[in-house]
C-alpha cells in the first residue's frame, strides 16, 4: 500500500510542478477573501499577506513538505500571535471582592452579557451580583432587574437617579458590605464621537476602581473596530473583550483589532440570548473558523484515535473512507485545505467522488491491496475520478493530519 501510494503521489507531483505557481497564487488571493469576509481589518490582512509572500521567497517552502500546510500554519499562527497579547486578564478570586465593569457601543449585547458572565460564574460557585449604572436608557435597569431576576443574581438600580457615577459607587459599595465576592457592574453605552459620554465612562471607572473592565463587542462590528476600540481604551483600562453574536455567520475578526487596539485577551464568546449562551473562549478553535475551516480543533477531540492511527503511518482505504466520511458530515469538505485547494462546487463534487470511490474499495473484503492498479483505475473512473487523483487528495490530507496532530495533538488526546 504504502508503495502504491509513493509511485502515484510521484507521478501526480511531476504534473503538478508547472501549475504550482498560480495554484498558490490563487490560494493566497482564496485566504485573503476569506479574511477580508471574516472582518478582518484591511491593514491586518495586508500584514499578512506580506509575511506569506515572503514566505514563499523563501527557501523554508523546499522542505518537501506539502506547501498549502506550510503556508496555512504560518497564516494559522500569524493571527494565533495576534489574538495572543501574551498576559492573562485579571482572573477575579472568590476570597476577595472583585469589581468588574462592562463598556460596549449601542447593542453589542453588553446588559445581556453582563447577566450570562453573572450566571457563568454563579454556576461555578461565586456569588456575583449585578449593578446598573446605564441611567440614559430608558428599560435599562428594567431589563437587567429582568435578567437579574431570572438568573437569581443580586441587582442594584434605581429609576430616580440620573448620576451614573454616584449610582455605580452606591451599588458596588451596598455590595462590599453583603457577602458577594464579584461585582458587576454595568454601564451606558458609548460611542468615540461622544466625547462626554467616553469622559462618564472614565468618571464612573475612576470612582469605583475597576479590577478589570471588560469591552464587549459584536462579532458583526467589522473594519470599524480599532477606531472604537483605541477611543475606549483612552478613557478605560480595558482588560479583557467578549465578542458577541457568535452563533450565526460572523466569524468576529473584528476581534483582531480590539485586541490589538486594547492589548487585551478576548476571554468569552457570546453565542446565543440564553443565560448559558457563554462560553470561555478558545484561541484555536476561533482561528479556524475565522480561516473558514471548520473547528479543527473540535475536529480532533471528536475523532482522536482515528488522526492517531494516521499520524502513526496507518493508511488503508478504509481508514481513509472513515475520515471522509466523518470530515463531510461535519463540516463541507471545500472548506478543509487537508483534502481539497479550494472552496468551489466542483472541488466538492469531487470529493463526492473521492467518497465513492472508497466506499466501493472498502466494500465487502476488499481494500486496495489485492487489486491491480488497472482494476482500481477502473473502479476509481465508475466513481467519476481518477486513481491519481485520489492518491494525490488521500497524500495531501494524511500529510495535513500530521501537521494538524503536531499542532492540536496535545489537546486532543487530553
Ligand atoms: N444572537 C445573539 N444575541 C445577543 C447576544 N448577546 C446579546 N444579544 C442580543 O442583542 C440585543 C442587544 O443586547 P443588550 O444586552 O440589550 O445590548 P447593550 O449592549 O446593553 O446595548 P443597548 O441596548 O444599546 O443598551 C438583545 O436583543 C440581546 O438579546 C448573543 O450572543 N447572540
Amino acid at each position: 500500500m504504502e508503495k502504491l501510494w509513493s509511485i502515484l503521489s510521484n507521478k501526480v507531483k511531476e504534473s503538478n510542478k508547472i501549475t504550482e505557481e498560480k495554484v498558490l497564487e490563487d490560494w493566497i488571493a482564496g485566504i485573503i477573501r476569506v479574511l477580508l469576509q471574516s472582518d478582518v481589518d484591511f491593514k491586518i490582512v495586508r500584514e499578512i499577506e506580506r509575511k506569506i509572500k515572503t514566505l514563499i521567497k523563501s527557501d523554508d517552502l523546499e522542505s518537501g513538505r506539502n506547501k498549502f500546510i506550510i503556508l496555512h500554519q504560518a497564516i494559522f499562527s500569524e493571527i494565533c500571535k495576534i489574538l495572543d497579547v501574551g498576559r492573562p486578564s485579571f482572573i477575579p478570586k472568590k476570597r476577595k471582592p472583585s469589581v468588574v465593569m462592562f463598556v460596549g457601543l449601542q447593542g453589542c449585547g453588553k446588559t445581556t452579557t453582563c447577566t450570562k458572565y453573572a450566571y457563568y460564574h454563579a454556576r461555578k460557585g461565586w456569588k456575583p451580583a449585578l449593578v446598573c449604572a446605564d441611567t440614559f436608557r430608558a428599560g435599562a435597569f428594567d431589563q437587567l432587574k429582568h435578567d437579574a431576576l431570572k438568573a437569581r443574581i443580586p441587582f442594584y438600580g434605581s429609576y430616580t437617579e440620573s448620576d451614573p457615577v454616584k449610582l455605580a459607587v452606591q451599588g458596588v459599595a451596598n455590595f462590599k458590605k453583603k457577602n458577594v465576592n464579584l461585582i458587576i457592574v454595568d454601564t451606558r453605552v458609548c460611542h468615540k464621537q461622544d466625547a462626554s459620554l467616553l469622559e462618564e465612562l472614565h468618571q464612573v471607572s475612576e470612582a469605583i476602581q475597576p479590577d478589570l473592565v471588560i469591552f464587549v463587542m459584536d462579532s458583526r462590528i467589522g473594519q470599524a473596530a480599532s477606531n472604537q476600540a483605541q477611543a475606549f481604551k483612552r478613557s478605560v483600562e480595558v482588560g479583557a473583550v467578549i465578542v458577541t453574536k457568535m452563533e450565526g455567520h460572523a466569524k468576529g475578526g473584528g476581534a483582531l483589532s480590539i485586541v490589538k487596539a486594547t492589548k487585551s485577551p478576548v476571554i468569552f464568546i457570546g453565542f446565543g440570548e440564553q443565560m448559558d449562551a457563554l462560553k470561555e473562549f478558545d484561541l484555536k478553535s476561533f482561528v479556524s473558523r475565522l480561516l473558514g475551516m471548520f473547528d479543527w480543533y473540535g475536529f480532533m477531540h471528536r475523532q482522536p484515535e482515528l488522526l492517531e492511527k494516521v499520524s502513526e503511518g496507518e493508511s488503508t482505504f478504509r481508514i481513509m473512507y472513515e475520515h471522509l466520511q466523518n470530515a463531510l458530515k461535519i463540516g463541507p469538505g471545500g472548506q478543509i485545505p487537508g483534502f481539497s485547494k479550494d472552496h468551489s462546487k466542483e472541488s466538492e463534487t469531487k470529493l463526492k467522488h473521492y467518497k465513492a470511490f472508497m466506499d466501493s474499495m472498502t466494500n465487502g473484503e476488499l481494500d486496495g491491496e489485492f487489486l491491480s492498479l488497472a482494476r482500481m483505475n477502473r473502479i476509481a473512473m465508475g466513481c467519476g475520478c481518477q486513481l491519481s487523483e485520489v492518491i494525490e487528495m488521500v497524500e495531501g490530507y494524511y500529510q495535513f493530519c500530521k501537521e494538524m496532530m503536531s499542532m492540536f495533538g496535545d489537546a486532543a488526546r487530553h
